[in-house]
C-alpha cells in the first residue's frame, strides 16, 4: 500500500510529460523537420545517444551515418539538431550565423557563470556583443598574446628542467599531469597551490557544461534542478570558484595600487571596469562579470590548449615516423643555436602541420558549444523552430572520407600544399567554429601549444612505459563536452644530448 502511494507522484509525473510532449509532438507535425531516429516518450533519442558507451560526438556521427548530415533528435525535452556536413555546417555557422548565434541557457551558466555573464554561455546580445569588443580590442589581440610571450618562456622552461631531471633518473613521467600544470600557470599566471583544486574544479565544470544533466534536458521541469541535486552540487562549485577568484582579484588591484605597470588580462578587465565606471557609461562590468569572463579564460584557455597537445604527444608516440620527422625539423632548424624563444617558431612548418592535424584528429570541442536558433528558419529545405538547440559535430565533419583520406589515420604532410586552415573559413575542418561565435582565443591557444611542443621535441627523445609499442598506446576518450584523454599519458623521456637553448 505505502509502495503505491509513493509511485503515485511519479506516475503523475510521467504521464504529464508524456502529455506535453504529445502537445510538442503535435506541433512539430506542421513542420518539414529532418530526419533522425525514433524518439520514444519522455527520453525522445536519449537511450540512443547513451547507447554502445561511446563519447556523444561518435555516437552522434554513427547516427549521422544513418540519418543524414542535417539530423533531428529530442533529448529529453530539448529538440536537436546534429549537423554533421560541413555544407551544412556553412548553413548554420554562415548563412545563417545571426539566426544561430544564442546559446541554450544552461543551469551551469546561470549559476556558476552568474546570470551568463561569461562570453561563451551569455546570450545573443548588447552584453555578449561588448564582452566580444573587449575580447577583439584588448584581450586577444596579437599584441596581447606576444605581451605573455616571457610568461610562457619562463614557464616552459621550468618544465622541459622537470622533464630533464625525470629523464636524467631515466623514470616515468605523468606527462598529463606536467602538461596541465604547465598550462594553469601560463594561463592563470601563477603556481602551485590552487592546482589541485583546480584540476577537480574544472573535471566538474566540464561535465556540467555538457548539457547533459537532467535540469538541462528537462528544462521545463524546475523541480529537477533540485530533486536531481545538480543545483546544490553547482552552488558548491560557485563557492569554490569564489575561493580561488577573490584573492586574485585582490591581489590585482592591490598589485596595481603598489604601481605595477605590466598588464594581464585580469588587469585588462578591471582597468575596464574602472575607467566606464568613472566615465559614467551605460555599459560596465561588476565584480561578478569580472570573475566569471576569468573563470572562463582559466577554463578554456587552459583545459582547450593541455588536451591538444596531449592528442599530439599520443598521436605521435604512436607514429614514431611523424614524431622522427618534427624533431628532425626542429634539430636541423636549431641546430646548435637552440631554440632562444617563441619568435624563433614561426618558420617551422611541420610544427604547424602536426598542431593542425591535431586539431582535426582530436578537435577538444568535438560538438562546438551549443548553440540555440533565435527564430524558426529552413536549412537545406528542413524547418528548424524556433529555441531548437544546434550541435555541430566538428568531429564528424574533420573526419568524413567525402573530403578527407584515409581520415583515421594521422598524417600532417595531407595538408602539405594546402589553403585548408582552421580560422573558420573551411567548414571541413572548424576546431575552433565559425562565425559570430568563434572562438576569439585561437591566437592565444594556439600561441601556448607550440612552444611546449617545440621544446618537447627538441629536447627529448620519448619512450612508451614497460616495453609497450607506439600501437598499445590506447586513445581512449571520456563523456564529455572537451575531449581530453580518458588515461593519463606516461612516457620516459630521453635527453637528446646535443640540444640547446630555453
Ligand atoms: C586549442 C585551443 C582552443 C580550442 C580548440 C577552442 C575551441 C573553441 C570552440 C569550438 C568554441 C565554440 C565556437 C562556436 O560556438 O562556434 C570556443 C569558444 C570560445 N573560446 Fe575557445 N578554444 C581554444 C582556446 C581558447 C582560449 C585560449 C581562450 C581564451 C583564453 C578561448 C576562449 C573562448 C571563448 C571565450 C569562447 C566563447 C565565444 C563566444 O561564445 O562568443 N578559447 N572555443
Amino acid at each position: 500500500m505505502e509502495a503505491t502511494f509513493w509511485l503515485l507522484p511519479i506516475i503523475s509525473f510521467l504521464a504529464s510529460l508524456f502529455f506535453m510532449q504529445k502537445l510538442l509532438m503535435k506541433k512539430s507535425q506542421k513542420f518539414q523537420l529532418p530526419p533522425g531516429p525514433p524518439k520514444l516518450p519522455v527520453i525522445g533519442n536519449l537511450h540512443q545517444l547513451a547507447a554502445k558507451n561511446m563519447p556523444p560526438h561518435r555516437r552522434l556521427r554513427e547516427l549521422a551515418r544513418v540519418y543524414g548530415p542535417i539530423m533531428h533528435l529530442r533529448l529529453g525535452e530539448v529538440p536537436t539538431l546534429v549537423i554533421s556536413s560541413a555544407e551544412a555546417a556553412k548553413e548554420v555557422l554562415k548563412n545563417h550565423d545571426i539566426n544561430f548565434a544564442n546559446r541554450p541557457k544552461l543551469m551551469v551558466g546561470k549559476i556558476l557563470y552568474y546570470n551568463f555573464s561569461d562570453i561563451g554561455l551569455s546570450p545573443y546580445g548588447e552584453y555578449w556583443r561588448q564582452l566580444r569588443k573587449i575580447a577583439a580590442l584588448e584581450l586577444f589581440t596579437v599584441k596581447r598574446v606576444q605581451s605573455f610571450r616571457h610568461i610562457r618562456e619562463e614557464e616552459v622552461s621550468k618544465f622541459i628542467k622537470s622533464l630533464a631531471s625525470a629523464a636524467a633518473s631515466g623514470s616515468v613521467v605523468n606527462l598529463s599531469d606536467k602538461l596541465f600544470g604547465l598550462l594553469f600557470n601560463i594561463t592563470s599566471s601563477r603556481e602551485g597551490e590552487d592546482q589541485d583544486a583546480f584540476r577537480v574544479f574544472l573535471s566538474n565544470l566540464l561535465d556540467a557544461l555538457a548539457g547533459f544533466s537532467m535540469a538541462d534536458l528537462y528544462p521545463s521541469i524546475k523541480l529537477l534542478e533540485s530533486l536531481s541535486g545538480f543545483r546544490k552540487k553547482l552552488q558548491e562549485m560557485i563557492k569554490e570558484s569564489d575561493r580561488m577568484l577573490d584573492p586574485i582579484i585582490e591581489e590585482h588591484i592591490f598589485n596595481k595600487r603598489q604601481g605595477k605597470a605590466e598588464e594581464d588580462l585580469v588587469d585588462v578587465l578591471l582597468r575596464f571596469q574602472k575607467e566606464n565606471e568613472s566615465a559614467n557609461m551605460s555599459f560596465s562590468l561588476t565584480t561578478n562579470n569580472i570573475k566569471s569572463v576569468i573563470l572562463e579564460i582559466f577554463s578554456a584557455g587552459s583545459e582547450t590548449s593541455f588536451s591538444t597537445l596531449e592528442w599530439a604527444m599520443s598521436e605521435l608516440l604512436r607514429n614514431p615516423k611523424v614524431m622522427e620527422k618534427a624533431q628532425a625539423e626542429l634539430r636541423d632548424f636549431f641546430k646548435e643555436k637552440g631554440i632562444t624563444g617563441e619568435s624563433s617558431l614561426n618558420e617551422l612548418k611541420y610544427l604547424k602541420l602536426v598542431i593542425k592535424e591535431t586539431l582535426r584528429l582530436h578537435p577538444v570541442v568535438p560538438l562546438l558549444v551549443p548553440r540555440e536558433s533565435i527564430e524558426h528558419c529552413q536549412i537545406h529545405g528542413y524547418d528548424v523552430p524556433s529555441k531548437t538547440r544546434i550541435m555541430v559535430n566538428a568531429f564528424a565533419i574533420a573526419t568524413d572520407p567525402q573530403y578527407w583520406e584515409e581520415p583515421e589515420v594521422f598524417k600532417p604532410e595531407r595538408f602539405e600544399g594546402s589553403s585548408i586552415d582552421y580560422k573558420g573559413n573551411n567548414f571541413e575542418l572548424i576546431p575552433f567554429g565559425s562565425g559570430r561565435r568563434m572562438c576569439p582565443g585561437i591566437a592565444l591557444g594556439v600561441a601556448n601549444m607550440e612552444l611546449p611542443l617545440a621544446m618537447m621535441l627538441y629536447r627529448f627523445d620519448w619512450k612508451l612505459p614497460a616495453g609497450m609499442k607506439p600501437n598499445d598506446l590506447d586513445m581512449d576518450e571520456p563523456f564529455g563536452v572537451t575531449v581530453r584523454r580518458k588515461n593519463t599519458l606516461r612516457v620516459i623521456p630521453i635527453s637528446y644530448a646535443s640540444s640547446f637553448g630555453i
